[in-house]
């Protein structure tokens, strides 16, 4: 069951998601660094406080989170093979065949809670394994057969998917998080990364993206300006201005540093297409799902060949998608951003690239308050 995490010899299994669990509801920050089950930038995000404790059932699984829940030793006895007996008599391993592999903060839990409650669609114990990047060359049938394990499903499922919205980054050959993980210490990044992801899912693998304006993209990132160095402790977000202003969030606003790169799709995307079919992707816009949510489900139903489903009525008003960031940017901002020269071109390359028209120049979520 143990995957190699990304540096170190740390493993995140099921005991290190759980240990992980208890340190975010404990609030131990210092605790987490270098936890395998637990990004940097989460970290970041979560020590600033714009990132929500709770999402962490996204990154840890919903049954280890929910079960480190009030009373010492909820999470005692826990066991894979626990985990296994929850469901209906029958479970069997599914090596996923789809990935949902970027962006996140675009509506990807919600999309990933949707797809999980199709009955032919399953995302196994979590909807971000946040692991495919760890694979180094090394046994690939043995990789293949831990990663498996983390798709314990019920027999009746005919498809699992992962929904790890970093994995579009491993395209980007200058992504400075990715560029750390064992896949692309081997392979390197760009093509090299893909091309080992296509060895071990196979050349028919079938992929999901979701971009959204990547100025509430950056807001829900938490990538805003801050005034000052002091507000980082005690953060005061100034609501409009991003990476136009004087500060910065630990190097990052949407202008500059490692989101400001990421902000630019098409460098993430271009090198899997580079390596895979067009027909093997699925392009959407946030925009368009947060607009007509059923009408995306159908899309990405026809796409995986499975029959057309109700869009679940609980996540209609946003659902998982649950955060609600109430920091929006005002529409000077985000015309000033769209303005820019390099962020047309890369907004022309990726419409180029996935044949999408975005309605970016809209201001459908600034405020001119
Ligand atoms: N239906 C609908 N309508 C409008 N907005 C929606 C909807 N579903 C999800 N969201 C917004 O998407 C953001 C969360 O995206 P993700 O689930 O991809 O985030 S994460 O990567 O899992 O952290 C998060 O954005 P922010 O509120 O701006 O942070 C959610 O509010």
């Amino acid at each position: 069951l143990h995957l190699e995490a990304a540096g170190g010899g740390l493993t995140c299994d099921l005991a290190a998601r759980e240990a992980a669990a208890s340190l975010v509801a404990g609030r131990d920050w210092a605790g987490l660094r270098g936890h395998p089950c637990v990004p940097a930038d989460t970290l970041l995000q979560l020590e600033a406080g714009v990132e929500d404790p709770a999402d962490a059932v996204e990154y840890l699984g919903e049954r280890v989170v929910a079960d480190v829940g009030p009373g010492p030793g909820a999470a005692a006895g826990l066991s894979f093979l626990s985990v296994g007996s929850q469901h209906a008599s029958c479970v069997k391993g599914l090596l996923p065949k789809v990935m949902y592999i970027g962006v996140g903060h675009s509506g990807s839990t919600t999309l990933a809670d949707a797809m999980n409650q199709h009955p032919d669609l399953t995302y196994g114990q979590t909807k971000e394994h946040n692991c495919i990047w760890n694979y180094n060359g090394d046994n690939k049938a043995g990789f293949i057969e831990r990663y498996t394990a983390q798709f314990q499903v019920k027999c009746s499922k005919k498809i699992a998917f992962d929904s790890s919205p970093r994995t579009m980054f491993l395209g980007d050959p200058a992504d400075e998080q990715t560029i750390t993980y064992p896949i692309a210490k081997k392979f390197g990044l760009g093509v090299g990364a893909v091309a080992a992801l296509k060895d071990v899912l196979g050349a028919d693998a079938k992929f999901i993206t979701m971009f959204r304006d990547p100025v509430p993209w950056a807001m829900s990132n938490g990538v805003q300006d801050v005034l000052d160095a002091h507000d980082l402790t005690d953060i005061q977000i100034n609501r409009s201005n991003l990476g136009f202003g004087k500060g910065f969030l630990k190097g990052q606003t949407l202008t500059h540093g490692f989101f400001a790169k990421r902000a630019c799709y098409a460098n993430g995307l271009e090198a899997w297409l580079k390596v895979f079919p067009r027909e093997n992707f699925l392009f959407l816009t946030s925009e368009d799902f947060f607009a007509d949510p059923q009408a995306a489900y159908d899309q990405v139903t026809d796409f995986l060949g499975v029959s057309r489903a109700k869009y679940p009525e609980e996540l209609s008003n946003g659902g998982s998608g649950r955060r609600r960031n109430n920091r929006k940017h005002h529409d000077g901002i985000h015309e000033q951003y769209h303005a820019l020269p390099w962020v047309k071109g890369c907004r022309e390359r990726l419409e180029k690239l996935t044949g999408l028209k975005f309605k970016w120049d809209d201001h459908a979520e600034s405020t001119s308050a």
